[in-house]
């Protein structure tokens, strides 16, 4: 099949999937711009998405890609993870060629994102699928005439057969943010990280890429513009507190998320900024 768009509708909400070469394809959502799912030549899915997952735009789709912009997490005044998951974007532009389809979604401000964060801008999601990889990238415009600071991140759920048989490479030397040990500040000394209980940590100042092994799921991650890397698990007991996921949700996802979470980004009016993730099945 040639690599083309189609519109679908994906748990009843609108949405796009991109068909890729080789049989590859991605979904992304129009509620909140989110990628839901992305298939691999060889038939898998590698990305999280929570079978009690809720659609209806009251809360974030728990899984695949959140965006969270402008407030990553709970590290400021506006609601936790920022204003635009639950938004609907636009589709401003779709495009395919013999070996990739590319959509880019937007969204900008209007009375309730000013009502809570006073600031002009316009968002774009884009997503590009590859044969064996797929490229995400935030780009953030400064509409208005004064300066504004955010924290973003591209949230990605990745999907594990089990999480305990993970292996991430590439931390190694980096100082992390552990908000799991009461948001202490460590050197990451192994050279690989293994999830063993709830992880929560902002690595800072990222430059390299990692590889996560994952028996046969495994995947190199690399991100540019985006500084910090988040990762995420809530392992048993916090992962029992959301009312989304299921008992052993934990066990089947880790995210690894691009982040600009503790390093603050200033954006000039009519400034443009831009963060990339990308991930490629090796
Ligand atoms: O439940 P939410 O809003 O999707 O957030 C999930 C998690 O997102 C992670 O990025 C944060 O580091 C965690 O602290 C947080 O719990």
């Amino acid at each position: 099949m040639k690599p083309g768009i189609e519109e679908i509708e994906f748990h009843g909400i609108p949405a796009l999937r991109l068909i890729g070469p080789q049989g590859s394809s991605a979904v992304i959502s129009r509620l909140g711009a989110q990628v839901l799912s992305w298939i691999t030549p060889d038939g898998r899915e590698r990305l999280y998405l929570s079978p009690q997952a809720v659609f209806d735009g009251s809360v974030a789709i728990r899984g695949g890609v959140p965006v969270c912009f402008p407030q990553f997490s709970d590290r400021g005044e506006l609601p936790k993870h920022g204003l635009v998951r639950t938004r609907e974007w636009q589709v401003s532009a779709r495009r395919s060629g013999d070996d990739y389809a590319l959509v880019t979604l937007e969204t900008s401000d209007d009375e309730a994102t000013r009502a809570l964060w006073p600031h002009a801008f316009r968002l774009e999601l884009t997503l590009m699928i590859e044969a064996d990889r797929i490229d995400l990238e935030l780009c953030v415009v400064n509409t208005g005439a004064r300066e504004f600071e955010f924290t973003a991140a591209l949230h990605t759920y990745l999907r594990a057969i089990q999480v305990e048989d993970v292996a991430l490479e590439g931390l190694h030397g980096h100082d992390y943010r552990d908000a799991a040990n009461g948001d202490k500040v460590v050197r990451e000394t192994g050279t690989e990280l293994l999830v063993e209980a709830e992880t929560d940590r902002v690595y800072r100042q990222v430059r390299r890429p990692q590889l996560l092994r994952a028996g046969n799921l495994s995947l190199g991650i690399q991100q540019q513009g985006f500084p910090d890397v988040v990762v995420w698990n809530p392992w048993v007991e916090k992962c029992a507190a959301l009312a989304d996921m299921p008992a052993d949700g934990w066990r089947h996802m880790l995210c690894v998320e691009a982040a600009a979470a503790d390093t603050v980004q200033q954006l000039a009016a009519g400034d443009e900024w831009y963060g990339r993730q990308t991930l490629v099945a090796v």
